[in-house]
C-alpha cells in the first residue's frame, strides 16, 4: 500500500522543528513522537478489595516501549493479561502501579479530561470483534468518532480514502450485518485511524477469521506501520507473531 493512512502524521514528522504542535495543543518533543506508548513497570491486579474476589495479579513488572511505525505483539495464552495490558496502554483502565507515557507524558499527572482528549488526539481502540453500531452503514461507523468535535463533514473523504484502502471502498453504504466478520474487522480499523492515530491498539484481530481473511487483516496491520503509525497488537495468531517487529511472550 503507497497511499499515506495518516495524512496528519506526515504532516508533524516531516517538520524539523524540535517541538510540534498535536491536535491536542499539547507540544511533543520531536523524540516523543517516535516513541508514542511507553509502559514501565506495570503490574496490574484485580480483586482483593473488602468483601470482594480473591485478588488476582496477572501481570507484573511489565515494560514496553513501542516506537513509531513498528508493530508490537503481546502473545500468549488465554488469561496471561493481554487485554488487561492494551487497555492499561490505552488509557482506558489504571495500572495498580508503575507508569504509562504517552509521548513522554506520564498519564499520572493527567487529570481525567485531558486523558480522553490526548488518547482521542493519539490512540484508536479496536476491541475484541471490532464492535460496529449495526444501524449504521460502514462509512458512518468510520466516521463516528468525528462526531463529537463537528468534523464529520471535513473527515467523510479521509473516511472513505480509508475504506478503500482496506478494499471496502464498494462496501460503504453496507450495514455490519451485510459484511463478513474480516470486512467489519477492517471497517473497524479503518474507524480507528479517522482522528490521524498515531497509536493503533488492535484486540486479537483475527481471531474467529478464516487464514484468507487473517491474513488481509495483518498486512493491513503492516501496512498501516508503513505510514508511521505504531501498532500494539494482542494475538496468539502465529502468523500475526511472525510478521511482527517485537514480541512479547506473557507466562
Ligand atoms: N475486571 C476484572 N476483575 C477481575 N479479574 C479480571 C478482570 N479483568 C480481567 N480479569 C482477569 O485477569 C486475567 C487476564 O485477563 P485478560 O483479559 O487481560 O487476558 P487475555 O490474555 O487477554 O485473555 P484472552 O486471550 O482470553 O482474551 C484473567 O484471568 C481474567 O479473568
Amino acid at each position: 500500500m503507497t497511499d499515506n493512512l495518516n495524512p496528519e502524521l506526515t504532516t508533524t514528522t516531516e517538520s524539523t522543528d524540535e517541538s510540534q504542535l498535536t491536535r491536542a495543543n499539547t507540544i511533543v518533543r520531536a523524540e516523543d513522537h517516535a516513541r508514542p506508548l511507553q509502559l514501565s513497570n506495570i503490574t496490574i491486579r484485580y480483586g482483593g478489595d473488602r468483601g470482594g474476589a480473591e485478588p488476582v495479579t496477572v501481570v507484573e513488572d511489565f515494560n514496553l516501549t513501542l516506537h513509531a511505525g513498528e508493530m508490537h505483539c503481546i502473545a500468549g495464552r488465554s488469561g496471561s493479561g493481554k487485554t488487561s495490558i492494551l487497555t492499561v496502554g490505552a488509557g482506558l483502565t489504571f495500572p495498580t502501579s508503575g507508569r504509562v507515557l504517552w509521548e513522554g507524558d506520564s498519564l499520572e499527572q493527567m487529570g481525567d479530561d485531558e486523558i480522553a482528549d490526548r488518547r482521542r488526539a493519539l490512540i484508536g481502540y479496536v476491541d475484541q470483534g471490532g464492535a460496529l453500531i449495526d444501524g449504521m452503514s460502514a462509512l458512518e461507523n468510520v466516521l463516528l468518532p468525528a462526531v463529537p468535535d463537528g468534523e464529520v463533514e471535513q473527515r467523510t473523504e479521509m473516511a472513505k480514502d480509508l475504506l478503500d484502502l482496506v478494499g471496502l471502498g464498494r462496501r460503504m453504504r453496507h450495514r455490519p450485518a451485510q459484511l463478513s466478520g474480516g470486512e467489519r474487522q477492517r471497517v473497524a480499523i479503518a474507524r480507528a485511524l479517522i482522528l490521524g492515530t498515531r497509536v493503533l491498539v488492535v484486540d486479537e484481530p483475527t481471531a474467529s477469521l478464516d487464514r484468507a481473511s487473517a491474513n488481509r487483516i495483518i498486512s493491513i496491520l503492516k501496512d498501516t506501520t508503513n505510514d508511521g503509525i505504531a501498532v500494539l497488537v494482542a494475538s496468539h495468531d502465529h502468523e500475526l507473531v511472525r510478521l511482527s517487529d517485537t514480541l512479547t511472550e506473557l507466562n
